[in-house]
Order: C-alpha cells, then sequence, then structure tokens
C-alpha cells in the first residue's frame, strides 16, 4: 500500500520568510527524491482563493466572520487539495494554517480561543499538521522585510505594532504549548541559515 504523505506547515507574522522557507523546503524534499506539493492560506484551492480575495480585500470584516470564512477557506483547502495529495503519497507545504487563525483572529483581534478551537473541530474533524515549523523574529525586522517585499501591504500587514506583537506572542505561546507538534525557528539569520536549520529539524522529526 502507498505511504500517506506528510504536512507540514510553516507559520509566523508578516515577513517571517515563511514563503521563502517553504519554497525551500520543497526543493530540500524533492532533493531526497520526495513528491512535493507547495500552497498557502488562505486559499490552495479555487473556492479557497476566491474567499482569499474576500479575506484580504480593503473592507474589514468583523472578527468572527472573519474566522468563520478562514475556517470555510481551510475546510476547501484540506478537501479539495491538501487530503488527496496526502493520499496519493505527497508531502505538502502550506504557507500558513490553523495556527494563524489562533494567533491573527485569536489573540490579534480577540475571538475566543475556545471559539476557534470549535471552529477548527467542525472544519478539521481532527486533522492535523505532522509538523509546524513556527518562524520567529521581531516585529520590526519582519515588517521591514515585509515592506522591502516592495508589494502593497494588505490590510493586516497595515495594523499597528501592539497588533503584531500580540501575533508574535501568540505564536510563541502555540509552539510551546505543543512541542510534539510545533518546532520554533529563530528567523533572524540570513536564509540560507534557516534553510538549514529547517532541514536539519525536518530530517530529524520525519526520517
Ligand atoms: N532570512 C532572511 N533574511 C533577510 N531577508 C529575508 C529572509 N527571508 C526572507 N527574506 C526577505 O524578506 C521578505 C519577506 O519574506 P517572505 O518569505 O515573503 O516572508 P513571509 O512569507 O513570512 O511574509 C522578502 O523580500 C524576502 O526575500
Ligand atoms: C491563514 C490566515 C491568514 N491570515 C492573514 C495573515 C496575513 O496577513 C494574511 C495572508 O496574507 P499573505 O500575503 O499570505 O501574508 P504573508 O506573506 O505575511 O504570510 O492573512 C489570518 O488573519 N488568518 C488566517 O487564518
Amino acid at each position: 500500500m502507498q505511504q500517506r504523505g506528510r504536512f507540514i506547515t510553516l507559520e509566523g507574522g508578516e515577513g517571517a520568510g515563511k514563503s521563502t522557507q517553504a519554497r525551500r523546503l520543497a526543493a530540500h524534499l524533492a532533493a531526497r527524491g520526495l513528491p512535493v506539493l507547495l500552497t498557502r492560506e488562505p486559499g490552495g484551492a479555487p473556492g479557497a482563493e476566491a474567499m482569499r480575495r474576500l479575506l484580504l480585500g480593503g473592507q474589514g470584516l468583523d472578527p468572527v466572520a472573519e474566522a468563520l470564512l478562514v475556517f470555510a477557506a481551510r475546510r476547501d483547502h484540506l478537501v479539495t487539495t491538501i487530503r488527496p495529495a496526502l493520499a496519493a503519497g505527497i508531502w505538502v507545504i502550506s504557507d500558513r494554517f490553523a495556527d494563524s487563525t489562533r494567533a491573527y483572529q485569536g489573540f490579534g483581534q480577540g475571538v475566543a480561543q475556545a471559539a476557534i478551537e470549535q471552529l477548527a473541530a467542525v472544519a478539521l474533524e481532527g486533522f492535523a499538521p505532522d509538523l509546524t515549523l513556527v518562524l520567529d523574529l521581531p516585529v520590526e525586522t519582519g515588517m521591514a522585510r515585509a515592506r522591502g517585499r516592495g508589494v502593497a501591504a494588505d490590510r493586516y500587514e497595515r495594523l499597528d505594532t501592539a497588533f503584531h506583537q500580540r501575533i508574535r506572542d501568540g505564536f510563541l505561546g502555540i509552539a510551546a504549548a505543543e512541542p510534539g507538534r510545533c518546532a520554533l525557528v529563530d528567523a533572524t539569520p540570513g536564509a540560507d541559515a534557516v534553510a538549514a536549520r529547517i532541514a536539519t529539524l525536518v530530517d530529524d522529526r520525519l526520517p
């Protein structure tokens, strides 16, 4: 019987290097001879990408409505893209997943964590990543990097430093609470050094 693929998520604040490291990890796993799918949230499936446009568009939503929409997109992503790929033996790397809702809508916007876990239970039915890499760096460094990317800031990137500090603290709390699933990665060194650290972590934890 074919072996199921593994599901790895990258989490962290704006400009932490998630997209960069997701690509680097995909290349590393491909070099190990593994079939890899790189995906992202919100999005990763046609319906979920349509919901992404609503979420990141200018108008802003009530935080609970935002949490509902992000989990609707996640459900579509899970059913349409992630589960079929894993079943086919493909390793899936996602740039953000459910911890982003815990951090942004929960710690950032004040939605109760218990409510978020209820949404997660409905949308994910117990499904969780095999490994979550939490990329951590000071808020100012991340914001400077995100600005340096040269694309227009999205709605979340425009929120103030206190919001982003709550996000960072939220991710640190998640990593500390679930050490079996999460690995904290210092994202301040250069991209090559971070990629090497992540490759070692993944090879150790998911041999
Ligand atoms: N380790 C790093 N050191 C310095 N700059 C980086 C590093 N990793 C990524 N960058 C740059 O910072 C910006 C944000 O990186 P990105 O991977 O898009 O972050 P995220 O997906 O977490 O928002 C990009 O311009 C990228 O080239
Ligand atoms: C997945 C997810 C993302 N978001 C936010 C975080 C980001 O600001 C935005 C995703 O935009 P994205 O362009 O992917 O940002 P980044 O490059 O910083 O990862 O959506 C939530 O608020 N909740 C969620 O559950």
